[in-house]
This record gives structure tokens, sequence and C-alpha cells, in this order.
């Protein structure tokens, strides 16, 4: 049996204007996503991954996605980076950065996580959309999204599917931190280049 919206079948203009409208309504709540975001917050996350020895990121689903593409920037501006739960990824330890991402805050894993690099002496940056949460609770600075959480099935917060706009959020946001990193470095892009992976 068919999921009723592939019976139908609607013509290319309507599937046209559907899309349009569609990548309106996403841009357009990650244009207020941003003008909501607190700057200050921001601020406070850029010395702590300039200073960090070590660079860890960690995130479940569609926002472990989102941190590990981040990930791949941050090494390509010269850190030393792991992703949590790679097979080569090292032990946490005191003087590290454990840069964990969460739109409800609660993701078991990722509490795990971020209670286990607290204990070894890291620093625990959270990317969430509230302050009220485990993970919240261990971080040294809480950067909100203030997106849907991936159960908020009202569409009140965001007409997108469960955390969709929190998952983007977090992908620009991360972009937007290392579009500042790499403009305070000021190393040509083709120098960033040659560290991106050549056995791809
Ligand atoms: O993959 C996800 C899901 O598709 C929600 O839109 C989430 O990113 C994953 O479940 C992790 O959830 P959070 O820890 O609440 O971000």
């Amino acid at each position: 049996m068919q999921p009723t919206y592939l019976m139908s079948t609607p013509t290319s203009d309507k599937l046209r204007l559907a899309l349009q409208d569609n990548l309106q309504v996403i841009l357009q709540e990650n244009q207020q996503l941003a003008q909501k975001l607190d700057l200050a917050a921001v601020v406070a996350v850029i010395p702590l991954i300039q200073h960090a020895e070590r660079i860890f990121v960690v995130g479940a689903g569609r926002t472990g996605l989102a941190l590990k593409a981040a990930a791949m920037r941050l090494m390509h501006l010269g850190l030393t980076v792991f992703v949590v739960g790679e097979t080569t990824t090292p032990a946490i330890k005191a003087g590290d950065l454990l840069l964990a991402g969460s739109g409800s805050g609660t993701t078991s894993s990722i509490v795990k996580a971020a209670e286990k690099a607290v204990a070894a002496g890291a620093q625990v940056v959270a990317i969430s959309t509230t302050t009220t949460s485990p993970l919240a609770n261990l971080a040294t600075q809480v950067v909100v999204l203030p997106a849907a959480q991936k159960q908020d099935h009202g569409g009140e917060i965001s007409k997108q599917y469960a955390g969709s706009l929190f998952e983007q959020g977090v992908l620009l946001l991360l972009d937007a931190i290392f579009q500042t990193l790499w403009g305070l470095d000021g190393t040509p892009a083709a120098e960033l280049w040659k560290r991106h992976a050549n056995l791809e």
C-alpha cells in the first residue's frame, strides 16, 4: 500500500510551487533563528575553541552529522579535532574541549559523553535549544538555538519536521564560527585546502 501522498499525481507546476514554498519556509525560519541567537554566548565559545588542546565533537543522528561537518572545517583550520565514536578517537583529558550538540539536551549518549568529559577535566560547549537540560547543566558554555526539539510536533516553533530547524541551525552556526576563526587566522584558502583529505 502506497502512502497517500504518492497516490495523487500533482502536476510538475504544483510540485515546483510546493518546493519553492518549502524552500522559502526553511530559509525564513533559519533567518529568524539567526536573529534570535545570543551572539554573546557564541563570542564566549571562540576562545574556548582557540585555546583547547584538542577538540572533540559529539552529536547523535542529524545533529551529529552537522557536528561532523564542522569538525572537517576545524581540521582545515589546522586544529586537532576528533569525532566521538570513530575508531581512532582517543581519550579526552583536561585541556580538551567537547563540542556537544543536542536539540533536546537529553539524548543519553550525548549526556553521557559530556559527563565523562567533565569527569576527565575537559570543558564542554553545548549547542541546544534550551539552557535547562542535563546536557546544559554540564556545559561551561551553552549556545541556545531557539528551534523546535525533535518531539515538538505541534508546528508552533517550526513548520519543518522534528528537529530539522535545529540541525540546520547547528550547521549554520558552526560555519559562522569557522568563518570567524578563519578571518582571524587569515591563512589563504589554498593553504587550508592542502589539509583536505587527499585519499577521498
Ligand atoms: O536525527 C535526529 C532526528 O532526525 C531529529 O530531527 C536528531 O538529530 C537525533 O535524534 C539527536 O537528537 P538531539 O540530541 O535532540 O539533537
